[in-house]
């Protein structure tokens, strides 16, 4: 079993035909349908770029701890303000269901001052632990103009991956009444994304998961990220070269597909938002990282999420092709995240 293939250069290409567009729409539906992971080709982004990304990521993390350090995060902000869960989070740090996972990671965000669009959550309130200022590294010298040029092409690519999900959903939902298929589109052009740029030491111990009769010390050992969904709309991951460590759960509930990386292309899952928009049509599907092969990974995944302030709830037309009551009564999705930011930290 592997994972299907999208190319998204209709929804890049100006002078793109309907009739790809329409193609790239289809395929996207049994995508997320059967999966809710895709690889994403002629996305418009050089390999080299990515490559680039990846060596900027390497050489960081063999950084001495002591200078990661220097950037460190040391909470998910607060009343009297903090970093707003911006920058290093040292190995054994991060938390998914409750268990260390064992990785190492450096998150950015969108810079707040332009993240909120009204004066109510723009100020100090419920949203005050993701206001912060993202933490630079000194080193590698050219990381930061890097990350930050490629900030800007990968919104590029979001954009039009949201764009081509909005004519999806409507080619899927046809019959069941209006559907804006620009949804997707206008909840995003603020999008309050995430860049995470992690490091993943070999496993040490050989125990399988959940394998009876494994000891506490295996047990803090067996992930090197717990399962989890995505909190918001789409990842576009882009990884080394390293098979077997991306395992996605296949919706039979048993069985887990390697996502092995494909060079040149990312490898693109929905998230919990995209999952309450289509009332369940599409999944926002389980997966974890179990790095037992050679040397260290590094992976960047970026996070294009809603707008912070975007109003998240199942669109009508789903609701009738689903056939099932609304799965959610709607919230912000900066409501969502707060809820997952704050029980991600040991
Ligand atoms: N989607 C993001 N930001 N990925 C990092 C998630 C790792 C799972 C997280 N600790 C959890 O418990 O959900
Ligand atoms: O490193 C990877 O391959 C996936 C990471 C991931 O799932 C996440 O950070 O949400
Ligand atoms: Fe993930």
């Amino acid at each position: 079993m592997s994972l299907p293939t999208i190319d998204i250069s209709p929804f890049l290409n100006p002078s793109s035909t309907a009739a790809s567009r329409k193609q790239t729409a289809q395929a996207i539906n049994t995508a997320c349908t059967q999966y809710g992971f895709f690889y994403l080709t002629n996305h418009g982004i050089p390999t080299a770029t990515q490559d680039h990304i990846i060596s900027l990521a390497r050489s960081f993390f063999a950084l001495p701890l002591s200078q990661k350090l220097q950037i460190k995060r040391h909470d998910a902000g607060g009343p009297e303000g903090g970093d707003g869960a911006r920058g290093y989070q040292p190995m054994g740090d991060n938390v998914t269901a409750g268990r260390r996972d064992m990785h190492e990671a450096v998150d950015w965000y969108r810079e707040w001052d332009h993240a909120a669009k009204t004066e109510g959550s723009g100020g100090k309130g419920t949203s005050a632990p993701l206001q912060g200022t993202n933490l630079w590294p000194s080193e590698p010298t050219d990381l930061k103009d890097v990350y930050e040029e490629y900030v800007k092409q990968v919104l590029t690519v979001g954009e039009a991956v949201v764009r081509a999900m909005g004519v999806a959903i409507a080619l899927l939902c046809n019959g069941e009444g209006e559907v804006d298929d620009e949804v997707f589109v206008k909840s995003t052009d603020m999008s309050f994304w995430v860049m995470r740029m992690i490091g993943y030491p070999k496993l040490s111990s050989s125990v399988a998961p959940s394998e009876s009769g494994s000891t506490a010390a295996d047990m803090e050992n067996e992930f090197s990220c717990g399962e989890h969904t995505d909190y918001g709309c789409i990842t576009l991951l882009l990884t080394d070269p390293t098979p077997g460590a991306l395992q996605v759960l296949h919706k039979d509930g048993q069985t887990w597909i390697n996502a092995d990386p494909i060079p040149g292309a990312f490898v693109v899952n929905i998230g919990d938002m995209m999952e309450r928009w289509t009332n369940g049509l599409w999944k926002s599907t389980k997966h974890r990282v179990i790095h037992r092969g050679d040397g260290y990974r590094v992976s960047v995944p970026f996070f294009y999420e809603p707008n912070f302030d975007a109003v998240v709830e199942p669109l009508g037309a789903c609701v009738r092709k689903s056939g099932r009551e609304p799965v959610h009564q709607g919230s912000t999705y900066g409501e969502h995240l707060l809820g997952k930011v704050l029980s991600n930290f040991y």
